[in-house]
């Protein structure tokens, strides 16, 4: 079969967007990939410094019908990290790139369209909205999560202080918001020193939140850093927590590997490259990343020989076409399947003899793909009778 025509589109148009389909195996390869999450940079308001007395809706326009999605808010002191964050996870920003970033200065909201919508909105650090010219139910009323990132190399005492008020006042009013404390640019610090500014800030926290009386505040903590996998990782633990069929999709994962002998397997957002489940074997970080490259792989030789399938869709039922694998040097066999135009299967087998069964694989992929566009139609169904 001939490679199909290189096709790659940055539509804005998330329906005109396709993610890999991959076949490289011994028979023939069709992938195509382009641009599934269509991020719209909305900036809005004026630059706002520290102490504005700006009505709010100068800042944050009343935009609830079309911002009912969940939100993960990017907060955190100056040049703490939180635009290259955003730019690494969603805009494929090679790490090295964000040096040269200017520091923000207006609220800035990404709208990702991809196998659930949401918004990432970044804060510019100096941005006072606590104070009561904001409106908290603007910022923080729609459900999602607060990331809170906090430079690791520098002094970070300021903004703990400013992390623990932040906590306390959504505390008081959206107690159901995930706070999700990102310690970054950890890159630069010793295994030893890292370990004691984990605890130090978690301490911290831990002891305002139960002078406070908030015990149990649904606060977690991460080490990481846009020089490694780690942020994706966190952000992948972020995102998991807002779907609401992660067990179902953990259980199906579970009894794919189990039945399949696979050592560890993801299911991964191909354009974020953030894994939405994944079984519940322990995460392996080097595995982690051996399935995040192979994505890249695929996506490179398919931006090469892809072609636009007629009939892909995003959810319902899809045709069988995208699969690749490939035996290492000692054995290990990384398997990756296309699921739904958003979504891929990334499995790793230390089985030697699963190469001669990978007919099997596939079939039980191919169920999994079955099952698991299953749970999706059934919610997208639920949220347009919910629209309707
Ligand atoms: N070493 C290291 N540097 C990082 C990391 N993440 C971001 N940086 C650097 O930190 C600096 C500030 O990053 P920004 O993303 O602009 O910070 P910000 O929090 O968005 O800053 P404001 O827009 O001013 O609020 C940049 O020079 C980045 O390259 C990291 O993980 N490790």
């Amino acid at each position: 079969m001939p490679f199909p025509p290189v096709r790659r589109s940055q539509s804005e148009d998330p329906d005109r967007d396709h993610l890999p389909n991959t076949y490289i195996s011994s028979t023939f390869s069709t992938y195509k990939t382009s641009a599934q999450l269509s991020l719209e940079k909305l900036l809005q308001g004026p630059n706002h410094g520290g102490g504005s007395t700006q009505p709010r809706s100068a800042l944050i326009p009343n935009t609830q019908a079309r911002d009912a999605k969940p939100r993960l808010l990017l907060m955190g002191l100056r040049r703490s990290g939180k635009s290259s964050i955003a730019s690494v996870v969603f805009h494929k920003m090679p790490p090295n790139e964000t040096l040269f970033l200017e520091s923000t200065t207006r609220i800035q909201k990404d709208s990702i369209h991809s196998f659930m919508d949401f918004q990432v909105w970044d804060f510019p650090g100096q941005l006072e909205y606590l104070e009561p010219s904001f409106d908290l139910e603007d910022i923080f009323g729609s459900l999602g999560a607060l990331v809170w990132v906090i430079d690791a190399q520098d002094d970070y005492l300021d903004s703990v202080a400013r992390l623990n008020r932040t906590i306390l006042t959504v505390q008081q009013y959206y107690p159901g918001i995930n706070i999700e404390v990102f310690i970054h640019k950890v890159d630069g610090l010793s295994d030893e020193y890292r370990t004691d500014t984990f605890q130090d800030i978690v301490q911290r926290i831990s002891d305002e939140l139960s002078d406070a009386g908030y015990e149990n505040a649904p606060v977690h903590y991460y080490l990481t850093s846009i020089y490694d996998y780690s942020v994706f990782e966190a952000f992948s633990k972020v995102i998991q927590k807002l779907i609401p069929n992660l067990s179902t999709l953990e259980n199906l994962i579970n009894t794919l590997a189990n039945n399949c002998g696979f050592e560890k397997t993801y299911l991964f957002d191909v354009l974020s490259k953030i894994y939405i489940a994944s079984d519940t074997r322990p995460v392996d970080m080097a595995c982690y990343e051996m399935c995040s490259d192979y994505i890249d792989v695929i996506v490179d030789i398919s931006e090469l020989y892809s072609w636009d399938h007629p009939d892909r869709r995003p959810k319902g039922e899809q045709i069988q076409e995208a699969e690749s694998h490939v035996v290492l040097h000692d054995e290990t066999m990384i398997h990756l399947m296309e699921m739904n135009k958003y979504l891929c299967l990334v499995s790793v087998i230390r089985n030697p003899e699963a190469k001669e069964k990978r007919g099997l694989i596939d079939m039980n992929c191919r169920t999994f793909q079955d099952a698991l566009n299953d749970v999706f139609s059934r919610s997208w169904e639920q949220e347009e009778q919910g629209n309707a």
